[in-house]
């Protein structure tokens, strides 16, 4: 009988960017002890040293898995995004090598949620000038541009996990919510769809983008979307930098267009704590400015640590792609009587006749299979009788199109 692919103590997991310890917990009580844990984000030539030998790579947003560096990573198997954003990876060139990325899609949605609402409540109230007013010694009281949130409109811009829950915690402080999607969304109690953009900007009192980087979300608030927002309005910015142009925000700021703003991503994001962050919005004392924080809460790091430990533990055990972004999704139940493989292909026709004349013609009795495919790849899962003779793995390498193929138990 053929033996496992790879012990479990042979299989590197190289953690970045300081991902919570409860990732090694359960690593550990998984069984996997060769873990590599680095504090902060490691670009080019560092990136490759710390990842050449890695089975599997667990990174945060500030990594960058480009083709080019996925290249010089010859053994990954799989890529372990512990946030939601995954355009940090270049998910066609790891689709192409077999490598499914996974995120943590649910985790750190409430924290984004809860920023977002504590922000619109303290720029309404002029607060952010307030603060930065009474901290140089002035004393200006007045009720003037002073609002309760109650009655006024917030509009959301992507009606996603983020997107819904600002909106529920919104209408219980007494908000109208109206939200624009581009996919037909349920809208959670009274908040309202509006068909477009426009209307969406010209209703609005508060304007908050939950969207993905994307080339549909580039500079989505651009100078013309800027000015069509209501005069006084307030923008925050806690999905991505891309989405913001940060010149015609600053100038809409200058121009006394918005009340204020929030921004907690941007276009250009310091590469460490010891970097300067520049920008042309720190002369404001109007906008609040965090530093990429919005999931960063103590909570959510906790159950992401859990969450996508879990993932990758599940996908090397099992060969679950459960929640994978890139790659053909396939839930597995154990079949611990059985021996599993698993097969990655370039989906075109005859791989599976191939496939499966491997296991008939050594009379080798398939007790399971599960086939996922999407346009570029076909992912397959078997599972035979224990106790075979025959060296199927090395036969499954030689079928044409495989991208990867490996003995999971
Ligand atoms: N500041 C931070 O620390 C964090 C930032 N994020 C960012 O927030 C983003 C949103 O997160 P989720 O709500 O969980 O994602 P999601 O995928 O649940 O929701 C995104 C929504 O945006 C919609 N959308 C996509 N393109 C659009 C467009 N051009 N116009 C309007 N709507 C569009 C989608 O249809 C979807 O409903 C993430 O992609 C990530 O980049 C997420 C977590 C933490
Ligand atoms: O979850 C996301 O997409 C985020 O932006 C949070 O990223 P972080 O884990 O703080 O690098």
């Amino acid at each position: 009988m053929e033996k496992l692919s790879l012990d479990k103590s042979k299989i590197k997991i190289v953690l970045l960017e300081g991902v919570h310890p409860n990732a090694l917990d359960v690593l550990a009580a998984n069984g996997y002890t060769n873990i590599d844990f680095h504090k902060k984000a490691l670009e080019g030539q560092a990136l490759i040293d710390a990842i050449s030998e890695a089975h599997f790579v667990g990174i945060r947003s500030r990594t960058n898995l480009t083709d080019e560096i996925l290249e010089q990573a010859k053994k990954l198997i799989g890529i372990f995004c512990f946030c939601i954003g995954t355009n940090q990876v270049d998910l066609d060139a790891a689709a192409k090598r077999g490598i499914p990325v996974f995120n943590a899609p649910f985790s750190n949605t409430r924290s984004v949620a809860e920023l977002v609402l504590g922000e619109m409540i303290l720029l309404m109230r002029k607060i952010p000038e307030a603060n930065a007013q009474v901290h140089r010694g002035e004393w200006k009281k007045s009720a003037d541009g002073s609002h309760e949130v109650r009655g006024k409109t917030l509009g959301i811009i992507g009606y996603g996990h983020i997107g819904t829950q600002v909106s529920v915690l919104a209408e219980a402080l007494g908000m109208d919510v109206i939200f624009y999607d581009i996919e037909t969304k349920l809208p959670l109690g009274n908040a309202r769809p509006v068909s477009n953009l426009s209307e969406l900007l010209a209703k609005s009192d508060v304007v908050t983008l939950h969207v993905p980087e994307d080339d549909s979300t580039k500079n989505l608030m651009s100078a013309e979307r800027i000015g069509q927002m209501k005069q006084n309005a307030i923008l925050i910015n806690a999905s991505r930098g891309t989405v913001v142009d940060i010149d015609a925000l600053a100038a809409a700021l200058e121009a006394g267009k918005l009340n204020g703003a929030a921004l907690d991503v941007f276009p250009v994001e310091p590469k460490s704590n010891q970097e300067e962050f520049v920008s042309p919005l720190r002369k404001f004392d109007n906008v609040i400015l965090t530093p990429h924080i919005g999931g960063s809460t103590v909570e959510a790091q906790g159950n992401i640590g859990i969450e996508v430990a879990s993932k990758i533990a599940r996908y090397s055990d099992n060969g679950s792609t459960l929640s994978a972004v890139n790659f053909p999704e396939v839930s597995l139940p154990e079949n611990k009587g059985a021996s599993r493989y698993m097969h990655i292909h370039v989906n075109k026709p005859g791989v599976l006749t191939s496939l499966n004349k491997v296991f008939t013609q050594d009379g080798v009795n398939i007790v399971g299979q599960y086939l996922q495919t999407n346009a570029q790849i076909g992912y397959v899962v078997i599972d035979v009788e224990k106790n075979t003779k025959a060296n199927l793995l090395e036969q499954l390498k030689e079928i044409d199109g495989t991208i990867k193929t490996r003995v999971l138990y």
